[in-house]
């Protein structure tokens, strides 16, 4: 037995080949080689982006004139430089931006995850940490993504510091997603409490991430060109690591150094559309009624140059990349994927049914009513970049396996109060629809995963699934509908095949939002 599983692991991590396809255990050996696959596949697509170097191809420093590149703008340096920065990549940001300023830089805050530092450690992730004598002071808070008293205290700190700039500073502010939590300053009356209620509750039913921070910003000191206000008269430069579907530097961390565009009326319309006007807080009222009347208007943010360091689309492409390089057709469907978590999950499994046909029998179409409907599901979720005919014709013309590549970030209606998050909810779903077709002699095998590496409130990235889920986990006594009717898919993972489809990577140090992949492998 130990022999056959240690053949059975060097199987999986040897590249793809014909030797693997065909008989039981060539059969087993070939799906495990694909799960380890996927998962390799998943930490090349995190280290596409990882902070560091992702800062160090738009940023440069030329020591002697001390004149600071950011793309084509240069700004002269003289021991004048502040940093400020908040988000779930920022603390690996800034140890890159401290080693490049060296002495230029002054003093900064910055707002991170809690527990951020101890898992960079424990991980030996040396280059994500500051060093000893940094002058960048380090604030953990937002537990589970949601603004707490920790983060509050940071943000109120970089107020601070940024309240006291002059017009020869230049302050540079690190953004990255989950920024929105960990930079709450809610406009008084407005307690945090209130903001942290109302920000679940719109989360809960479903609001899209432009509905959300449209609210945070009308309710925030910093937010909404809020922080750049602050720093005026000095110069701003926000380097900005996109974790929002087409990178929009007005909600990417609900745009702290953007003008906002929105009205009063906008946040009405969002809360109307999710039930939550009636019940309001008088604080929200009160705030929502002066921001109506305010004399002074919108920030202004001239003073501002905002530069998106990389996003998602970064990621696909070296996932691409590397799945071509392990011999799979690989294509970037969409890295726009957004939508009700249903729907998407819908779209995944019937386009592997129709992919898996078409690699099948490469001559040979599905049904005219499935590629019917696969066009429709695909309208419906309105994703402005899909690759769709594109990665079917690659499909029919592979002769060998394929690998579909997404990225995005669908939503979850909460119905249960299960532990999960849209990652493991997708994956879930998918493993159910999956097994709803005959996928016949093709191989399949469908992953999703945080690229921070925490799947809402768990310890998981995401997870994997195959054809067989459901009737795998009903063996155990595990039904996917009850688990999928209290959102409850991670107790559903951790219990299925004792935890085996889970993704772990811990806090990855990086957020580009979540990828997608699906497998097929003709047998
Ligand atoms: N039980 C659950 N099942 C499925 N999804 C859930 C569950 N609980 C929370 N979620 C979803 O998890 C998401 C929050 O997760 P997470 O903290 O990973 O967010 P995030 O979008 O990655 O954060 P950010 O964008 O700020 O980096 C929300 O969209 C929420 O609907
Ligand atoms: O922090 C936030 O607002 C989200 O992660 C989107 O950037």
């Amino acid at each position: 037995m130990a022999a056959a599983l240690q053949v059975l692991r060097h199987l999986a991590r040897a590249p793809l080949g014909p030797l693997l396809w065909g008989g039981p255990l060539a059969r087993l050996a070939s799906s495990m080689a694909l799960a380890e696959q996927a998962r390799q596949l998943f930490e090349s697509t995190v280290g596409a982006v990882l902070p560091g170097p992702m800062l160090q191809r738009v940023l440069s420093l030329d020591p002697d004139s001390g004149e600071l590149k950011v793309r084509d703008r240069s700004f002269q340096l003289r021991q004048n430089v502040y940093l400020v920065g908040f988000g779930k990549a920022v603390l690996g940001m800034a140890a890159a931006a401290e080693e490049l300023l060296g002495q230029h830089l002054v003093q900064g805050v910055i707002s991170v995850p809690k527990g951020i530092r101890a898992a960079m450690e424990h991980a030996g992730k040396q280059e994500m940490l500051l060093k000893p004598h940094s002058r960048i002071q380090v604030f953990e808070g937002a537990e589970d993504n949601l603004p707490d008293r920790d983060a509050l205290r940071a943000a109120l700190a970089i107020r601070q510091l940024a309240d006291g700039l002059t017009a020869d500073d230049l302050l540079l502010v690190l953004i990255s997603g989950g920024g929105s939590a960990l930079l709450p300053a809610p406009i008084p009356p407005v307690t945090l409490e209130e903001k942290q209620t109302l920000t679940k509750l719109l989360a809960a039913r479903g609001a899209t991430i432009q509905e959300l921070n449209t609210i945070r910003k009308a309710l925030s000191q910093l937010k909404g060109g809020g922080l750049a206000q602050a720093a005026y008269p000095a110069q701003v430069v926000s380097l900005i690591l996109s974790d929002v579907v087409g990178d929009p530097v007005e909600v990417i961390a609900s745009g702290p150094t953007v003008a906002s565009i929105h009205s009063v009326q906008d946040c009405l319309h969002i809360l109307n559309r999710y039930g939550l006007r009636a019940a309001l807080p008088r604080s929200v009222k009160t705030v929502l009624a002066r921001a109506d009347s305010d004399p002074h208007g919108p920030h202004t943010c001239g003073h501002v140059l905002n530069v998106i360091l990389g996003s998602n689309a970064l990621a696909l492409a070296e996932a691409q990349k590397q799945a071509e390089a392990l011999g799979y057709r690989a294509v970037v469907l969409s890295t726009a994927i957004q939508g009700d978590v249903k729907s998407v999950a819908q779209f995944y499994g019937l386009l592997a049914r129709v992919a898996g046909a078409r690699l099948a029998l490469p001559g040979a179409r599905t049904s005219v009513e499935e590629d019917d409907r696969l066009c429709e599901l695909a309208a419906d979720l309105q994703l402005p970049d899909l690759q769709l005919k594109e990665a079917l014709e690659a499909v029919v013309g592979a002769q060998g396996p394929v690998c579909l590549l997404a990225g995005g970030e669908p939503t979850v209606q909460l119905q249960g109060s299960g532990k999960g998050g849209r990652n493991q909810e997708l994956a879930l779903r998918v493993g159910a629809e999956l097994g709803q077709w005959p996928l016949g002699t093709v191989d399949v095998l469908f992953l999703s995963g945080g690229t921070d590496g925490q799947d809402g409130p768990t310890e998981a990235a995401g997870a994997w699934v195959r054809p067989e889920l459901s009737s795998q986990a009903a063996a155990e006594g595990l039904d996917v509908a009850t688990f999928l009717a209290h959102n409850d898919s991670h107790p559903f993972f951790c219990r299925f095949q004792g935890g085996a489809h889970l993704l772990h990577t811990g806090l990855t140090g990086t957020n580009v939002m979540d990828a997608h992949f699906l497998f097929l492998q003709p047998q």
